[in-house]
């Protein structure tokens, strides 16, 4: 009884501790925020205090639930991650185009002015990564995982980069694109051994994930469907340690691989897999290393592309002795992995449920890919010639982009005062700001895209050629008369993509120095795996007894609407497992 007293004591003394500073760090961080001159909300904890991260949308809704002031104040509308999602362009409809939250470790600047944005983009030194929002994201599992300690900035980075860029090239993407017409096709035929499926989420995620080891490491996985997947042993697979390791990101950044590698705790078999992972990938990394630079040696790097033998060989071709180490592209590797895989995977797998609740956008790709890709077997397509035709399946990753970001990004004022021309003001900034360009409201708001800003409509991107130079307000009107139009297909030669409305209303690969390398990429798989998906396939919403097939496509609305969140550490679908679906084979549009 008595330890349970001393213990409580001690808990309570500790939590009192840790009010009392959070509320003096609060204050002060409030009468920093007064100085940049918009308008300010205060919320209690941070929004990525790591122990609040696990439990925070939990805590959030059922509080919500109090009645009044209680359930709806600063505290429930603004403090767990994603909050932005649910409350959409309704902040900066309220507050103008800056606003700030003040939290107990830093005040957070939002900013909803495009050409603001640009210009914090441009001043990259001026407004640098907020390296602690990368640590969680890639970077602080590579510090966690491998030796490399200098990912994140400065000349290190600006080599690295370099390096990178060299490397993702047209040779990489003509990889990726037959790579990725391969593991797509697999992915279709699965589904349709299945007729409905509810492993839309884990399948695009494990297509990913082997197009980006083929293109690494020249590892060919086929695919594997999720029920068919066999149970990977934890001690051999470099697979299952990566796909461990991003799986279980949040959770391993939060307690540290040491705690699940510690043989005196009593861990259950699922932790202790992921201490196996995280001991192991190390060693993975080391043997394909060995191998890239054997094939190195021995000269066979031309004919055998990989972007580890790649980057092998740029570092050695970058002169005066400076390079990657061994860590850093152990490093480099790793956050190429980590950054590729379920960006893409989480985008395919809204698209496929927006596909599923819109076909006659289905119709209109699969037009599309009828017309260029004619029935030519998969091996028979050309990455030069086909990719750059199919516009629609583009126009799909474009918009879908638009409306869910997956990627939040974070700059910060480091220990400088700036200022930043927001719309008609100039905001004084002070050190250690940190700034976040609001997605949902240059992505999503209807000053900026029209009345259906809303609404996912990848027509909206595609154009005839012909009116590619119009104004803005003759292209606004040209997309609204375009929905819908079948008379386009006649010209569909003619199509091509139309750009945002302005740079700074499409943030989804960012912009500046440090914006995605891995872009192309991206972009070459995804058409390739749209094209398998949907010019001999269609997806529908499956059925309950009684529900129309307006009701399903509803529902599958609904669900979208619902269901994103960031369940990881990237928006996504957080349970795409819950809505089955139908795999068919596609009746031939005309
Ligand atoms: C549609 C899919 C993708 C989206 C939306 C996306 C978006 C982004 C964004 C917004 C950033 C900046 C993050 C920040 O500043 O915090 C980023 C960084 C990065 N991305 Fe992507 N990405 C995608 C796919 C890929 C792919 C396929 C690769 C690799 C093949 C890749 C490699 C990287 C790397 C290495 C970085 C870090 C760049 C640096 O620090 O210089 N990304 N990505």
């Amino acid at each position: 009884m008595a330890v349970i007293k001393a213990v409580l004591l001690v808990v309570f003394t500790l939590g009192a501790a840790w009010v009392v500073y959070s509320s003096y760090c609060l204050y002060c961080n409030y009468l920093e925020a007064l100085k940049i001159g918009v308008p300010v909300r205060i919320i209690p904890i941070s929004h990525l205090n790591k122990l609040w991260l696990l439990i925070d949308k939990r805590v959030i809704f059922t509080i919500r639930r109090l009645p009044g002031v209680l359930g709806g104040n600063n505290f429930t509308r603004f403090n767990y991650r994603g909050w932005h999602e649910d409350d959409g362009t309704q902040a900066h409809d309220e507050m103008g185009e800056a606003f700030v939250l003040v939290t107990p470790s830093h005040n957070w600047l939002y900013i909803a002015e495009p050409e603001a944005l640009m210009n914090m983009y441009r001043r990259g030194k001026d407004f640098p990564r907020w390296t602690e929002i990368t640590k969680i994201h890639f970077f602080g599992m590579v510090k966690l995982l491998t030796t490399n300690k200098s990912q994140s900035s400065g000349e290190q980075w600006r080599m690295q980069r370099k390096i990178v860029n060299s490397c993702l090239n047209e040779k990489c993407n003509s990889l990726v694109w037959s790579e990725a017409a391969l593991l797509g096709d697999q992915m279709a035929q699965y589904w349709a051994t299945k007729g409905t499926f509810t492993t839309v989420g884990e399948d695009t995620r494990t297509t990913t994930l082997h197009i980006l080891t083929k293109a690494c490491f020249g590892q060919s996985l086929p695919f594997e469907g999720h029920d068919t997947r066999q149970p990977a042993s934890p001690s051999a697979s470099f697979k299952f340690s990566l796909v461990t390791i991003m799986e279980n990101a949040l959770f391993i950044l939060a307690l540290r691989p040491s705690f699940f590698i510690n043989k005196w705790l009593p861990l259950p078999r699922t932790w202790r897999d992921i201490g196996v992972a995280c001991t192991k990938f190390k060693g993975h990394m080391s043997y394909l290393y060995d191998r890239a630079l054997r094939a190195s040696d021995q000269n066979r790097l031309e004919g055998d592309f990989t972007l580890m033998t790649s980057m092998i060989r740029a570092s050695r071709k970058n002169g005066n002795g400076i390079g990657l180490s061994e860590g850093e592209i152990y490093g480099t590797m790793f956050v190429i992995s980590f950054a590729g895989h379920d960006t893409t995977a989480h985008l395919l797998t809204f698209a496929i449920f927006f596909l599923a609740a819109n076909p006659f956008v289905q119709d209109w790709l699969a037009r599309e890919l009828r017309r260029v890709l004619g029935d030519r077997p998969i091996q028979e397509w050309d990455y030069h010639a086909d990719f750059p035709r199919l516009t629609r399946c583009m126009a799909i990753l474009y918009e879908t982009l638009r409306v869910k970001t997956p990627v939040p990004e974070v700059k910060w004022t480091k220990d400088r005062h700036q200022t930043l021309v927001v719309g008609s003001k100039t905001l004084n900034i002070p050190p250690g700001t940190l700034i976040t360009p609001s997605y949902i409201y240059v992505h999503n708001h209807s000053r900026f895209w029209g009345p259906d800003a809303q609404e996912w409509k990848p027509q909206r991107w595609v154009t005839k050629c012909h009116q590619r130079d119009m104004s803005p307000r003759q292209k606004q009107n040209e997309r609204n008369k375009n929905l819908g139009d079948e008379v386009e297909d006649a010209y569909m030669n003619d199509e091509v993509l139309l750009p945002p409305p302005s740079r700074g209303n499409y943030l989804g690969w960012s912009e500046g120095a440090r914006d995605c390398p891995g872009k192309r990429f991206s972009q070459v798989e995804w058409v390739a795996i749209m094209a398998t998906l949907f010019r001999d396939w269609k997806v529908e919403p499956s059925r309950l007894q009684d529900e129309t097939a307006m009701q399903a496509r509803a529902k599958v609305f609904q669900f979208i609407k619902e269901n994103t969140g960031y369940g990881g550490l990237l928006l996504q679908l957080n349970n795409p497992e819950s809505i089955p679906l139908t795999w068919t084979a596609r009746v031939r549009v005309p």
